[in-house]
């Protein structure tokens, strides 16, 4: 269903695609094509004008219903994509007969000619670099959820300041839509593109997975390990699985050694990888294991681009040819330029804060992988082992937007006695409570097993607070994250269990409560402003506390919770410093119950037990019935429970 003109509303000549940004329909005398710059399987790329500007032109081979599609899924993908690490759509013509995708133009050849045809060689350094922006810019596509599955140095396109630029998304989707694919209709849907390779489909292959080759689904795996083909060969300078630099060449010479059952054949039963780089020529031997993760033949034990990208900034290049220091620590020059607000702002809508918060656990770990073992501290004369069963309900509730997390980790560091539960309720967005579910536990797991439970409680949760912090202050350095004022926090509940040690540490206005011998014994105390105690601390730390609107408020950010992960511009005032309470568990103790304030708000500790006496006791089915009893009361806040029995359910049914 087309519709003439109708310049006011920009969409293709179908109406699936639209953009504020992008023209999608052009005057003709607008644009002029002029010579070819490549013609491949799928269509021809032409050096093209547009309003007089240089531009790269690429008309897609239409034959088939099908082909027509492609063009518009491609062109709907491609209108959602802002960052500098990728071809920048300019416009395009979507609708017949003339369907045209415009591309800003980018002048230096692509990556596989300049290697293979200029023979270029570059430096450790400029590898790195150029290593670390593709990776960038795969995250950023990944994080959308879109899979490119034609990674390789011919779709990659290089700037005259040699930063570079992805291209070619004829076979890029959205994952979601992958799932309904077939393996046969992605073959017909278009193969893999030779670009540069084309006349040989053994170089096409050579970036393929082994999963691939076995015509099983494609993941963004699958993209990972094309990266590391790509990587080795930009550090290497030859092409995948020959010793030669010029493709010519070594094109003749792969064709001659492989047909292409044996090169699937060697690949996917034997294991055969090109050869490595070598740490000799100066590549640090990080970045050699890194491909060799990368191309691992489990899509499972490859890295994500968030690992990759994290691990890159690990990784110190000494050029020896240069003598300089490389380090990923400066944002891509590119970032800056007049786009520069915008793509840092998607840059930071996209930061995974749970695998930066994994991450940094993950750093102490290697460094002490002793794990915490406490149940030798207590002594085992005790009677009494509480029979555990667990489960959790969360809802965003009437917010927009979700910023409670949690965590439940039963048999803690492999102890069959050590159970550990925790939620965190985030404010000013959700970057404090994703981080430290994955840090806190990760720290706890770590800590010298000489100290006592609640020591190391306490130290998790400084220590959680001082990386998220540290964290953030890097990111803004990266410029990943732009807003000057954004002091993100949470408030943490932490419950950790050891044979009938009962420890809950709690900084901020979580909760937890026990069931025993069917009344509440709170665990914790609510750390509010409201609270004199409380209000009295803040302030003598040096932090104004005023009464506004309705309740007591700390500081310019006008917080009421006084100890929180996070909320730099607090501390330290508003601590993370958790209280902690211990409890011994008896045959009295039959459910613990943690809860964000959303719950508490309009559910006291009373109305909790009365709810649970009228509940099947099926820990998920509490939890939930919990949340949406206080959605039903009014609550406008994120609502997460966790519930945890303390004794055999069938008792527990008895007792009721
Ligand atoms: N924006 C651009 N600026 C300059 N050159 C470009 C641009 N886009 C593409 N090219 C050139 O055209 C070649 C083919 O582009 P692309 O891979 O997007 O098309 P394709 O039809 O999928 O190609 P193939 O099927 O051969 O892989 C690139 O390798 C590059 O050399
Ligand atoms: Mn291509
Ligand atoms: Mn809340």
């Amino acid at each position: 269903m087309g519709k003439e003109g109708g310049a006011e509303n920009n969409t293709c000549f179908r109406g699936c695609c639209s953009s504020d940004k992008i023209p999608l329909h052009l005057p003709p005398t607008s644009f002029s094509l002029l010579a070819p710059i490549a013609k491949g399987s799928e269509g021809t790329v032409y050096e093209a004008r547009l309003n007089g500007r240089r531009v790269a032109a690429k008309r897609p081979v239409l034959s088939t219903a099908e082909d027509i599609d492609k063009y518009h899924r491609q062109l709907k993908l491609l209108c959602n994509l802002d960052h500098p690490g990728l071809v920048r759509l300019i416009a395009a013509h979507a609708r017949p007969p003339g369907y045209l995708l415009f591309f800003e133009f980018y002048e230096a050849p692509n990556l596989a000619e300049k290697l293979h045809v200029e023979e270029w060689n570059p430096t450790t350094d400029e590898v790195f670099r150029i290593a670390c922006e593709i990776a960038k810019a795969l995250q950023y596509l990944h994080n959308l959820g879109i899979v490119h599955r034609d990674i390789k140095p011919a779709n990659i396109l290089l700037d005259t300041d040699l930063h570079p630029h992805i291209a070619d998304f004829g076979l890029a989707i959205y994952k979601r839509d992958l799932k309904h694919i077939s393996v046969e209709n992605w073959r017909s849907s278009g193969k893999p593109t030779g670009g540069f390779h084309k006349k040989n489909m053994v170089g096409t292959l050579i970036y393929m997975a082994p999963e691939i080759l076995r015509k099983d689904v494609h993941t963004e795996k699958s993209d990972v390990y094309s990266f590391a083909i790509t990587l080795n060969e930009l550090l290497t300078g030859v092409v995948p699985y020959t010793d030669l630099r010029t493709e010519a060449q070594a094109h003749t010479v792969l064709e001659m050694n492989y047909t292409e059952q044996q090169l699937t054949a060697a690949v996917v039963s034997e294991g055969l990888r090109p050869v490595l780089a070598s740490s000799a020529s100066g590549t640090p031997t990080s970045l050699l294991k890194l491909i060799e993760k990368c191309w691992a033949p489990n899509p499972m034990e490859r890295p994500s681009f968030d690992d990759i990208v994290e691990e890159l900034k690990s990784v110190t290049i000494y050029d020896k040819r240069t003598g300089k220091v490389a380090k990923d620590d400066i944002a891509s020059p590119s970032m800056s330029n007049e786009n520069g607000i915008n793509n840092s702002k998607s840059y930071q809508e996209n930061l995974n804060w749970f695998s930066r918060g994994e991450q940094w656990s993950k750093t102490t770990r290697s460094a002490n992988s002793k794990f915490a073992v406490w149940t030798s501290l207590i002594n085992g004369a005790h009677v009494y082992i509480p029979t555990l069963s667990w489960g959790s309900f969360s809802t965003c509730g009437r917010r927009e937007s979700m910023e409670d997390t949690h965590f439940m980790l039963p048999k803690m560091c492999d102890a069959n006695d050590t159970y550990l539960f925790g939620i965190f309720d985030g404010h000013r967005g959700a970057a404090a409570a994703e981080f430290s579910a994955r840090a806190l536990p990760g720290y706890l797991q770590t800590l010298d097993s000489t100290s006592c439970p609640s020591d190391a409680l306490i130290e998790a949760f400084v220590k959680t607070d001082y990386a998220f912090r540290n964290e953030l202050v890097s990111q803004r350095n990266l410029k990943r994250v732009t807003q000057k004022d954004w002091h993100p926090g949470c408030t943490a509940i932490a419950s950790l269990i050891v044979r009938d040690k009962l420890f809950v540490a709690n900084a901020g206005d979580c909760r937890a409560i026990l069931c025993r011998s069917g009344h509440p014994v709170p665990l914790s105390k609510d750390h509010v402003a409201s609270c004199p105690d409380e209000r009295a601390r803040v302030v003598k730390q040096g932090m104004e506390v005023k009464w506004q609107v309705d309740t007591w408020r700390i500081g310019p950010a006008a917080l009421q919770v006084t100890r929180s992960i996070g909320d730099d511009d607090l501390k330290p005032a508003v601590t993370a410093e958790p209280e902690i309470t211990e409890t011994s568990l008896s045959a009295d103790d039959e459910y613990l119950v943690m809860a964000s304030d959303g719950l508490w708000d309009v559910v006291s500790n009373d109305n909790v037990v009365s709810i649970i006496r009228d509940t099947v006791k099926e820990p998920g089915m509490c939890s939930k019935r919990l949340a949406t009893e206080a959605v039903a009361r009014g609550s406008k806040d994120n609502i997460t429970v966790i519930v945890v029995f303390l004794q055999p359910v069938s008792t527990a049914e008895r007792v009721y």
